[in-house]
């Protein structure tokens, strides 16, 4: 997708933010649009107060003068926006792609509403054809992998997991400090029951499938921006 069809869907949810709203900052290349667009807004005197999803989106929005803060200080958040990397017609998501899924569920989770922004390539008739993130802890994960092999399989992955980074000679470690298990699906048939299951192992800490949590997406294509509301 090209930069401006980007930038279009995150212009179309800054104009759901409000004055004095405390906002969830999302994390990849078509958040960073929104954080952009975020930033000259306040330039011109918006005041809203934000909890970024990464350690990069935190670096982009100090850079803007966006207020920051944490859910420590705030507990909840008015809105989250962010990107993700697959969408389906019920509004449920794979997120994770940029690694950063962990903070952005939790802050998605700590949101009244949560929009997403994406191309309309991300659109898809069932999750899976993006490989589904999986973070883990680093202690035991012989054994965890052994354990989401298992899960995966029972569950119909086409293709096998893949840790991250461990192709280029530098695993990817998350901002928590943990380690992504990348599973190639093809397609999620039950994505509610592979939720739990893959959370039922200890040493997943999370994943990026993001069920129930999206009411509303911006979708941008050539011939303009289309709303999807959860439900509709
Ligand atoms: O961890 C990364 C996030 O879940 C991103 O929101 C997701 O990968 C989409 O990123 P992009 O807008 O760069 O396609």
């Amino acid at each position: 997708m090209s930069e401006d069809l980007k930038r279009e869907a995150a212009a179309r949810a800054i104009e759901d933010v409000r004055p004095g709203m405390r906002l969830g900052l999302g994390t990849g290349s078509t958040a960073r649009h929104f954080v952009d667009l975020l930033g000259s807004k306040v330039a011109q005197g918006l005041e809203v107060i934000c909890v970024p999803t990464s350690e990069v989106t935190a670096r982009q929005a100090e850079s803007l003068g966006i207020p920051l803060s944490d859910l420590d200080r705030l507990g909840r958040l008015d809105l989250t926006v962010d990107g993700a990397d697959e969408l389906d017609a019920d509004l449920n998501l794979i997120k994770g792609g940029g690694g950063a899924l962990l903070r952005e569920k939790i802050v998605a989770a700590a949101s009244d509403a949560m929009i997403v922004i994406a191309d309309s390539t991300k659109v898809v008739e069932a999750l899976g054809r993006f490989p589904l993130p999986i973070e883990v802890n680093r202690f035991g994960l012989g054994a965890t992998r052994h354990a989401v092999d298992a899960v995966i399989k029972a569950h119909g992955a086409e293709g096998g997991l893949k840790l991250r980074g461990e192709d280029k000679g530098e695993v990817f470690l998350t901002d928590g400090g943990h380690l992504i298990l990348d599973a190639f699906f093809g397609r999620i048939s039950q994505p509610e029951a592979l939720s739990r299951d893959l959370l039922d192992i200890p040493g997943v800490v999370q994943h990026g499938l993001f069920l129930n949590m999206c009411s509303k997406a911006y979708v941008a294509a050539p011939d303009g921006v289309k709303t999807l509301l959860k439900g509709k």
